[in-house]
């Protein structure tokens, strides 16, 4: 059963059908009719905890629902009813329902997603490399066996890089593969909370129940919380050791391994390294790269191979960071319909972007001239060996690119006119896209320069 069909309806809120009703009436106020073709063929089906459940004729519909209306569904149904915060669905199998009033479901083929879990968190939209290979590894194979492999599953790692994706991953994947399976995942903060709860209110018989008797995958978040509560830290302790010993699975999150975690009993710290250990580096650049490209293409947007370069060189630090820059970017795109170019990108993300070292021409010329290994003289003249005057026209490129200044200033200080360095311009431009030398080279002037 699942964690729904035991909880009572929540009181003193409007049926699910009134609910139900004035959403899609809001919704159709603000002329979003294409929704309410989808969303007319849901049916109210009760409310429970703070979640509005609405019967779908099919998995299918459900994910394409979810995939497309949830959030506007949740922002909806919150403004109406502040207390609601979610939506949940449930498959309904029986004649399609013919009034506005909720139909009688016939039976009940599938339970909600389980509570906290984020469908978005899935192994499909995780990016595997070098720097998380063993977690991701480690965590499929939880998933496709719950309890055999690698129990307890610990996976550590710096701040944003991961690992509650990962977690939920998990999470998400055994339930979809089997709604039957009880799956807890909550961080260890919650679990504390409802541990404080439940002894106060005199409710632990509830809790062990939930914690111990019906869970299948326990799933902990932040587990290192728990280093700072004694009591909970004991109650986490006989949680653990049941759940272990029906071989159930047990995945825990941190931001450390396990001895360095502050005030971690031993018992649980040996505990915790009984399964398998595994961390999430910092992503490397090609994986910010290929992170930004498979996040562009869900989203729809489309971003080209340089712009995801640009930022990958510039947002290093983690993996929330790239997507935070992605979301503003793609915002933008779609609010300005300005293309999507290196330069519209620093523009859109100067306040996020690493304050840049400032350049100036002299500065380009003396770095252009060391990496192509020719004089910042031999730059300035009229020389027009083949090599050279490729160097004189990537230092012209990067001096417009990276500096403010114009192009008859530029010119100025090869001692050329404007329209020389407009068409050198021009030129390295349409090389750095169609050539992967000169665009690796650049990559790594910039890299020198500091700029973009
Ligand atoms: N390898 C990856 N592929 C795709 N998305 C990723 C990857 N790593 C992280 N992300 C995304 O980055 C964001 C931050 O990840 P997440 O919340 O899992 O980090 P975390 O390690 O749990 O951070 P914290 O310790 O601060 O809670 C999420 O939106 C997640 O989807």
């Amino acid at each position: 059963m699942n964690a729904l069909a035991h909880s009572a309806p929540t009181p003193s809120l409007p049926s699910a059908g009134v609910i139900w009703t004035r959403t899609l009436e809001a919704i159709r106020q603000e002329g979003l009719h294409y929704a309410l073709t989808w969303l007319e063929r849901m049916r109210p089906m009760e409310v429970r905890e703070n979640a509005l459940v609405l019967g779908v004729p099919d998995r299918f519909f459900r994910d394409w629902v979810d995939d497309h209306y949830r959030s506007m569904l949740e922002t909806h149904i919150a403004r109406l009813e502040p207390s609601l915060g979610r939506v949940a669905y449930e498959v309904v199998v029986g004649p399609p329902p013919s009034s506005d009033l909720p139909p009688t479901p016939t039976v009940k083929v599938n339970s909600l997603r389980p509570a906290r879990l984020n469908p978005r968190f899935t192994f499909d939209t995780y990016v595997v490399a070098d720097s998380n290979q063993l977690p991701a590894a480690a965590a499929q194979a939880v998933a496709h066996r719950p309890g055999h492999n690698y129990n307890p599953l610990y996976i550590y790692g710096g701040t944003g890089l991961g690992k509650t994706h990962l977690l939920q991953a998990v999470g998400n994947h055994i339930w979809e593969k089997d709604p039957t399976q009880r799956i807890v995942y909550l961080s260890s903060e919650q679990f504390t909370n409802e541990y404080v709860e439940s002894v106060r209110e005199h409710r632990m018989t509830d809790f062990r129940r939930k914690f111990r008797e019906e869970c299948d995958v326990l799933l902990i978040d932040d587990i290192q919380f728990l280093g700072k509560r004694e009591e909970t830290q004991k109650e986490f302790f006989y949680t653990f050791e049941t759940l272990f010993g029906l071989n159930k699975a047990i995945v825990l999150t941190s931001d450390m391994v396990p001895a360095e975690v502050p005030g971690m009993e031993d018992r649980l710290r040996s505990r915790f390294a009984m399964g398998l250990m595994a961390d999430i580096r910092e992503p490397t650049y090609e994986t910010r790269v290929a992170i930004l490209q498979k996040k562009a293409e869900q989203e729809g947007l489309d971003l080209p191979d340089p712009v995801a370069h640009f930022i990958a060189k510039h947002v290093q630090k983690n993996v929330r960071e790239l997507e935070g820059a992605l979301v503003k970017l793609s915002a933008m795109h779609s609010l300005t319909k300005q293309p999507v170019t290196e330069e519209f990108a620093s523009q859109v993300l100067r306040d996020i972007l690493p304050a840049q070292r400032t350049v100036d021409v002299e500065a380009i010329q003396r770095e252009v001239a060391r990496f192509y290994k020719v004089t910042v003289e031999a730059l300035k003249e009229d020389r027009r060996h083949k090599a050279l005057a490729h160097a004189r026209q990537v230092a012209m490129y990067l001096s417009r690119k990276l500096t403010k200044s114009s192009f008859p200033e530029i010119a100025s200080r090869f001692n050329k006119d404007h329209s020389t360095v407009i068409s050198a311009v021009r030129k390295v431009e349409g090389l750095r896209e169609t050539d992967a030398a000169v665009h690796r080279d650049l990559s790594e002037l910039e890299t020198k320069l500091g700029g973009m």
